[in-house]
């Protein structure tokens, strides 16, 4: 039936998918995406279970995958966009991963169209998405260290030499989105998790993530739908509606940076209330740029730091940068340890 009726090849493969929790490739799980931004929450879907599992090592059993019956939530690990995060273990394989559990109705196919196939390895891989009932369940890979949001919050700020190194880390899993035409959209410490060792930085959180079309930047708004990152950490031009573009995602990795050196966002120390007003008009925070920082630090803050997108350095550009940054401050760092030495 399905090629009579000229449907598309993603169409057929769907209805095959309907209803039931299989092991597939990553293709069927954007299609499945998109079929649930298609259809709407109601009731009788309540017992409704379907989904895509990418790794054998969560096992659906006779097309079922639900919670308690084949995983069980182990602790809860943190908040993303519109979800809480949960440790999880699969029964049958004793398998432990993460789970983002978000309501249907909250659900963007984005937030699985524009990780899923990713290789980078600054990107947190994803293994399935599953259905159950008014739930979305988004299974990832976990990372043991936590976030980059509580590592700051337990260290007060981050020393010159560390911001720069997890800034660098991160930098490369922008430039790896922006090369394949992806917005992350809700850059931030929150969504940057740190290996055990706290060695290896990852990008995670795709809930505020967007398709640039290249066609179409310099002249789209954002979608109807968008959903806003994190407010202290948005560029001017979303603020404006302006014209939106890769080059968010910078503004916003130089707040994290902000966050990292000063401990707390920016904007945030004189003023309270709205920043929408505050953060268009206002000129860019550069007054937040710690006093003690290399001024090749400053630099990367004041390139990233561009009202004008148009001005601001991309991905590769700030990342040179901050290259540059990193051999001034361990040269410094290692000057300063050589004086210790021989002082003593
Ligand atoms: C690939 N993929 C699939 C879903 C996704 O959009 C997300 C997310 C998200 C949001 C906030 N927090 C976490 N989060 N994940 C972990 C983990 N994987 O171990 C984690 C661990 C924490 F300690 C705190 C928050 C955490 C994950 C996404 O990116």
């Amino acid at each position: 039936r399905a090629i009579s009726d000229n449907r598309s090849v993603e169409e057929c493969m769907v209805d095959a998918l309907k209803g039931s929790v299989s092991n597939e490739e990553p293709r069927s799980l954007i299609a499945i995406a998109k079929m649930w931004k298609k259809s709407m929450p109601d009731s009788e879907d309540s017992v409704q279970n379907e989904g895509i599992l990418l790794t054998e090592k969560l096992k659906a059993v006779d097309y079922e995958y639900r919670e308690s019956m084949h995983w069980t939530k182990l602790q809860r690990l943190g908040s993303g966009s519109y979800g809480e995060v949960f440790k999880v273990q699969d029964k049958k394989t004793q398998f432990q991963c993460a789970v983002k559990k978000l309501p249907f109705g909250c659900f963007r196919p984005e937030e699985l169209t524009t990780c899923t196939g990713l290789t980078s390895p600054r990107v947190v891989p994803v293994y399935g998405a599953v259905r159950e009932g008014p739930w979305i369940m988004i299974f990832m890979k976990l990372i043991e260290g936590g976030s980059l949001g509580q590592l700051i919050k337990e260290s007060g700020f981050l020393p010159e030499d560390k911001a720069l190194y997890y800034l660098d880390q991160v930098l490369e899993g922008l430039e790896y989105l922006h090369e394949h035409n992806i917005l992350h959209g809700d850059v931030k410490a929150d969504n940057v998790l740190l290996s055990k060792d706290r060695s290896q930085a990852f990008l995670c959180d795709f809930g505020h993530a967007a398709h640039l079309i290249p066609e179409d930047l310099g002249k789209s708004h954002m979608p109807d739908d968008y959903l806003p990152g994190t407010q202290t950490h948005m560029a001017p031009e979303i603020m404006m509606g302006k014209h939106w573009s890769s080059k968010m995602d910078i503004w916003s990795i130089c707040c994290m940076m902000l966050h990292m050196l000063n401990g707390c966002h920016p904007w945030t120390r004189y003023s309270s209330g709205p920043l929408c007003f505050k953060i268009a008009r206002e000129a860019a925070p550069w007054k937040e740029i710690p006093v003690s920082c290399n001024s090749f630090t400053a630099d990367v803050l004041r390139a990233g730091l561009q009202k004008e997108p148009s001005r601001r350095a991309s991905a590769s550009e700030l990342r040179g940068k901050v290259e540059l940054a990193q051999r001034k401050v361990s040269l410094k760092r290692f000057g300063q340890e050589k004086n210790r030495a021989s002082s003593h």
